[in-house]
């Protein structure tokens, strides 16, 4: 008797920055690794792009993600990217898998991605990135939720580059320091490389604007921490996450690469978990 063989998944990556050049090093190593083949990679500058997987090859433009037979699109390249490679990746592909998930808090851009889901037959994937709890608090939300609160807390380095700089000093600080308080979808929106999660909240929870988010800068730590707290009919949520930041980008946390190479992995195997 013959063993039924599954095909290597194949996979699109767009943007080949911290995140997604994580993901194919641990993909490398996993016990997927047979199972699934990058097959492309979505770039801005291919003459910049190094290391790049040996069957991959180099797109800049997302209609050349057409006649690939692609199984996933996954997407960590910034929130620009998402409404750039989203409608041709749902066509062309079973799946597209957004980091970048605070593009969503853009309600049009979100209708449309999934209007074009439901006409392809794929599935706007929003991946759990550096959250813990995810997973309780979409099934929580079968039933009616009071409050979800969000709290992220980074070391004041992660905050460089933002609006945080024109809020707190963040060279100078001493203890943590909040400076936003507001719904998910401002946060996002004003935070686009540090509050994608959010929006992961608020999707999976009481949505945009009743999701409420707090950041706050913390020269007395090293983690990018995410505290989650929720309650309504199912109980109490309580998660805290303390994620190791990415060596190549600090803003990001290595469980947002994880995140993506649980869902890639239970993709092909036969064990979903
Ligand atoms: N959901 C989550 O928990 C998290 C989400 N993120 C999101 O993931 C994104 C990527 O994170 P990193 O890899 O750490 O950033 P990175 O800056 O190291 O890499 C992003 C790469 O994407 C490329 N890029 C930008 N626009 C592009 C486009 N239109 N097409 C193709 N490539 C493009 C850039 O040139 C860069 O090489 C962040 O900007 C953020 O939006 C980051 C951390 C956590
Ligand atoms: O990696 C994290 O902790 C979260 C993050 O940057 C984001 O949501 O954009």
């Amino acid at each position: 008797m013959t063993a039924r063989r599954r095909k290597p998944l194949r996979i699109g990556l767009i943007g080949w920055g911290a995140i997604n050049r994580h993901v194919v090093r641990l993909l490398s190593r996993s016990v997927v690794a047979e199972a699934v083949s990058i097959v492309a990679i979505g770039v801005r500058s291919p003459e910049r792009a190094q290391d790049i997987p040996a069957d991959a090859s180099l797109l800049t433009d997302p209609q050349q993600l057409a006649g690939l037979d692609l199984d996933i699109v996954a997407e960590a390249a910034g929130q620009p990217a998402v409404a750039l490679w989203g409608e041709s990746a749902l066509r062309q592909a079973g799946a597209f898998a957004v980091t970048s998930a605070g593009a969503l808090a853009d309600t049009a851009l979100l209708e449309r991605l999934m209007s074009v889901a439901e006409a392809a037959g794929s599935q706007l994937v929003v991946t759990s990135g550096a959250l813990a709890g995810i997973d309780a608090l979409a099934a929580a939300s079968a039933l009616p939720l009071d409050e979800v609160v969000h709290a992220i807390v980074k070391p004041p380095a992660a905050w460089r580059g933002t609006p945080a700089e024109r809020l707190v000093p963040l060279d100078a600080l001493t203890a943590p320091a909040s400076f936003f308080i507001g719904s998910a979808r401002e946060a996002a929106r004003r935070f686009p490389q540090n509050a994608n999660v959010a929006v992961i909240s608020a999707l999976a929870g009481i949505g945009l604007d009743r999701t409420r988010v707090e950041l706050i800068a913390d020269p007395g730590i090293a983690e990018n921490c995410h505290r989650l707290s929720a309650h309504g009919a199912f109980g109490r949520l309580s998660v805290t996450i303390e994620n190791r930041p990415l060596a190549d980008n600090p803003k990001s946390s290595e469980m947002a690469a994880l995140s993506l190479v649980r869902m890639i992995s239970n993709s092909v195997s036969p064990l979903c978990r």
